[in-house]
């Protein structure tokens, strides 16, 4: 185990264990006079790994942007550790122990990975969580003097998930983790995420591979055309749901 500490749950006092992490109720979203999400509702309990699956352009990223509040629903609310974040700013919801690793690499390239690591270290010791991003992932610990564009792809994303450890969330949104990566390095990156959950940090996991996805997930909602068609447990993910909404058979690959 390199990660073994309980999450606070971000800043100020925790939320009663049976509050959800974060919840969002009943929104509505998009982009101009595009409408992407309609009546979205969808709680990630606390502890818990929670996948949103669906087909290209059903609007999951759109999701968890109006989480972390990089856009503004017209409608609805978003509830962060029991309390209405629908207004706050993304850097208050970030306070408040909430962590947003956008799809693609959330490196700075001209950084070091030295310099990456430390900037997500404001509530860290300098020395510690090097320490701690180098016994996750051990390649970084040859490259922490190289500017992160400098990494390979895969090395670039361990980088970026760092920031689940580093910034002590209560809750991860996560996007497309293992876009173009080798399934080796997903698999490492899939093991650090179990250890951050096994550490008490709730996951909200976007991912193209569904098998996967349902692996690692005690709850799974599907989201087609801005709208959820399935919340519940993936064994109970119907065979026309995998067939319908994911395109992947039910019991191979995907
Ligand atoms: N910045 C934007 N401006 C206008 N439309 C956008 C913008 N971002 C996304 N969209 C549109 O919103 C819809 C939902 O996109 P979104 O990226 O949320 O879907 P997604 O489920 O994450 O898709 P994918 O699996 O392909 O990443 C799509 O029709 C997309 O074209």
């Amino acid at each position: 185990m390199t990660v073994t500490e309980t999450r606070p749950g971000g800043e100020g006092a925790a939320a009663a264990p049976a509050t959800p992490v974060l919840e969002v109720r009943g929104l509505d979203a998009g982009y101009g006079s595009s409408a992407v999400l309609h009546d979205v509702s969808l709680t990630v309990p606390r502890g818990s790994v929670v996948a949103l699956l669906g087909p290209n352009g059903a609007g999951k990223t759109t999701l968890l942007r109006v989480a972390s509040g990089l856009l503004r629903p017209t409608r609805g609310e978003v509830i962060l550790d029991g309390r209405d974040v629908t207004r706050a700013r993304p850097y208050q919801r970030a306070r408040g122990g909430l962590c947003h690793i956008p799809e693609g690499r959330g490196v700075y390239p001209s950084l070091t990975v030295r310099e990456n690591l430390v900037l997500h270290t404001w509530k860290r010791n300098v020395d510690d969580a090097l320490e701690r991003a180098v016994a996750n992932f051990p390649i970084l610990g040859s490259k922490l003097s190289q500017p992160a564009g400098e990494l390979s792809g895969g090395q670039q994303q361990m980088l970026a998930v760092m920031r689940a450890y580093l910034d002590e969330p209560s809750v991860v949104l996560v996007d497309e983790v293992s876009m173009g990566l080798a399934p080796v390095i997903v698999d490492q990156i899939y093991e650090f995420l179990d250890r951050i959950r096994q550490a008490g940090t709730s996951l909200l996991l976007v991912e193209q591979y569904v098998h996967r996805a349902l692996a690692a997930a005690d709850r799974v909602c599907v989201l087609t055309k801005g709208r959820i068609v399935f919340d519940g447990r993936p064994e109970d993910v119907a065979e026309e749901v995998f067939e319908h909404y994911l395109g992947v058979d039910p019991n191979h690959g995907g």
